[in-house]
């Protein structure tokens, strides 16, 4: 099933990828990793619940325009985006195309076997840095015990033990690039397929969404509804990185077309499966 993408595929042309979209302007990247870090400080960085950070407002502008254009083109191939099946025979209202991983439910592979069997495109580095980054400003290097990240593969969600959190340590190897039109919805669910508990950071772009963040026990309440811009980075992890959450609703018009969206949302998740091969 192929369907076009509204405001994403007919907007604006397709432009080389990025060598970086983590540095300040000519200042060299650390400079830029500090410029964002600081970014998180002075927006109103807010904790939803233990080891889960909302920073608004972290992308800039620039940031997005580039990450559009990345994903545009990660969209068109070596694997098309597309509406992921089910196994219950439903297909998500969400378009994904996946990066270094692919994700089908619910296993990563490094082909797509559900779409045409191609090896999904790489994860590149500036991709990898920007997700070190956004873990650094979401934790900012605070309370370790909250933002568990267990690089091995060995270590899952029930042999962790919190407190070796390093954000340098934070590497993550697939991106889920997800495209909501004004109808689509993401249910509650966990990201429970990687086999690591490190967190996964959310970056999104376009129209404002109801992202419903929840506890790791049951997919209903209680949970807290957090209203998620263009340009907001929302990182989960510790505590709450097997906590259920999903996008009950999508806010069509709210986005600028600055960014290079005309219309719809798009988000970005960074993950690291633990996996090997
Ligand atoms: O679109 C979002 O903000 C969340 C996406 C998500 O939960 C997922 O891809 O697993
Ligand atoms: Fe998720």
């Amino acid at each position: 099933m192929s369907t076009p993408l509204p405001g994403f595929e007919s907007f604006g042309a397709p432009a080389a990828e990025p060598t970086s979209v983590g540095s300040g302007e000519g200042r060299g990247e650390q400079a830029g990793v500090e410029q964002a870090v600081s970014r998180a400080t002075s927006a109103a960085r807010r904790e939803i619940a233990p080891g889960a950070v909302h920073v608004p407002g972290w992308l800039s502008l620039a940031q997005q325009q580039a990450l559009v254009v990345a994903c545009r083109n990660w969209a068109r191939g070596p694997v098309p985006i597309r509406h992921t099946k089910l196994p219950n025979g439903g297909v998500m209202s969400v378009q994904t195309v996946c990066l270094g991983w692919h994700w089908q439910p619910y296993a990563y592979t490094r082909t797509a076997d559900d779409v045409n069997g191609v090896q999904v495109a790489e994860l590149p580095s500036w991709l990898v840095e920007l997700g070190r980054t956004a873990v650094a400003a979401a934790y900012q290097g605070r309370d370790p015990a909250t933002a568990a990240a267990h690089p091995s593969p060995t270590h899952t969600r029930d042999t962790c033990t919190p407190g070796t959190y390093t954000p340098l340590a934070y590497t993550p190897d697939t991106a889920l690039i997800n495209f909501y039109d004004a109808q689509a919805k993401m249910g509650m669910h966990q990201d429970k397929d990687e086999r690591s508990n490190a967190p996964v950071v959310s970056l999104s772009i376009g129209d404002r969404c109801v992202f419903r963040f929840g506890n790791t026990e049951t997919r209903t309440k209680p949970y807290t509804d957090v209203e998620l811009a263009s340009g907001d980075l929302f990182v989960f992890g510790g505590p709450s990185r097997f906590a259920y959450h999903g996008v009950p609703k999508v806010r069509p018009g709210t986005g600028s077309p600055a960014t290079g969206l005309a219309g719809g949302r798009l988000n970005i998740t960074l993950r690291m499966t633990g996996l090997r091969g």
